[in-house]
């Protein structure tokens, strides 16, 4: 890499996990940029988790995993952060207990970050965790994480067992400690709405496979919708589709941005949504 290229925080290189003797994914590349949130979308069972475990050293894999500029292992782990998908945490701890044994553990552990996102999150300290609702527990599972003062921090779907107003308060917390800290963040998660406004880049899995990486803004501009009747489907000879989809006498379709779009036809920015819809569609198609 030449020295005007900002090195990425992350970087896969054919990356590839197998589980039980089965290749689930498959030659994964792409790059986070230091302080950027990126969302990590894909459909049931396209992956997700299976990457998420391997990059926080829970999986073994092969190919290249670099943190912060470094091939991961030991001397990176503690500067990373994962939150898996079922906020594993000691549910016979009280909130005060887990906050002390994060203390204990962890030597990057910040006190007083903990508690200022304990108050925010109104959690009471003499509550069980087992007896914490699972938006709670969540809640306190991305605490412990963020209290480790992480470079890069890795969630598995940490809205899923969330209420508006705490998925909110959540994304808050998230933005601020990306702002104030630069920390790297990938997120599972599968509510496109979610991730439109708080991430800037995405990585879009299907089958295991990288469908889509890289800025969000630049995956919108790279691609156009256009809406066209039956006769119109002619225009589209040339184009570089991704996704053609019939209507009521018409169709709908999504092409990679290049050459000219056919001029025969109207085109339109599409929504991240109909974006990450129409790769979805396609490859389970
Ligand atoms: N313990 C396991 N043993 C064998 N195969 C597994 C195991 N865990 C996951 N897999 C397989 O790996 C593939 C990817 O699963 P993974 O859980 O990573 O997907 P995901 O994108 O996180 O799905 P979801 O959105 O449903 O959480 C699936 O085909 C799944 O069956």
């Amino acid at each position: 890499m030449s020295d005007d290229v900002p090195r990425p925080a992350v970087l896969t290189h054919s990356f590839s996990v197998e589980r039980h003797g089965r290749r689930v994914l498959h030659d994964v590349s792409f790059a986070l940029p230091f302080g950027a949130v990126t969302a990590l979308l894909g459909r049931n069972g396209a992956g997700k988790t299976t990457l998420l475990r391997a990059m926080a050293g829970l999986l073994p894999h092969r190919g290249t995993l670099e943190i912060l500029g470094r091939p991961s292992g030991d001397e990176v782990r503690p500067r990373v952060g994962y939150v898996g998908q079922h906020a594993p945490l000691y549910r016979t701890l009280s909130v005060a207990e887990t906050l002390r044994a994060g203390a204990r553990l962890n030597p990057r552990w910040s006190a007083a970050h903990a508690k200022r996102l304990v108050d925010a999150a109104g959690l009471r300290r003499s509550a069980r965790v087992g007896r914490l609702a699972p938006g709670q527990r969540m809640r306190l599972a991305v605490i412990m994480a963020l209290a480790k003062r992480p470079d890069v921090l890795l969630l598995d779907e940490p809205f899923a067992p969330l209420d508006p107003v705490a998925r909110t308060e959540l994304a808050g917390t998230l933005m601020a400690e990306v702002a104030a800290e630069g920390t790297t963040v990938l997120l599972a998660t599968h509510v496109v709405a979610e991730v439109d406004g708080m991430c800037d880049h995405v990585v879009l899995l299907g089958g295991g496979r990288v469908l889509l990486a890289g800025g969000i803004d630049e995956a919108v501009d790279g691609h156009r919708l256009a809406v066209g009747d039956d006769t119109d489907r002619a225009a589209l000879a040339g184009a570089d589709v991704v996704e053609v989809r019939p209507g009521s006498g018409g169709f709908t379709a999504l092409v990679r941005t290049g050459p000219p779009p056919p001029a025969a036809l109207t085109w339109q920015r599409p929504s991240l949504e109909e974006l990450v819809l129409a790769y979805l569609r396609e490859d389970s198609a």
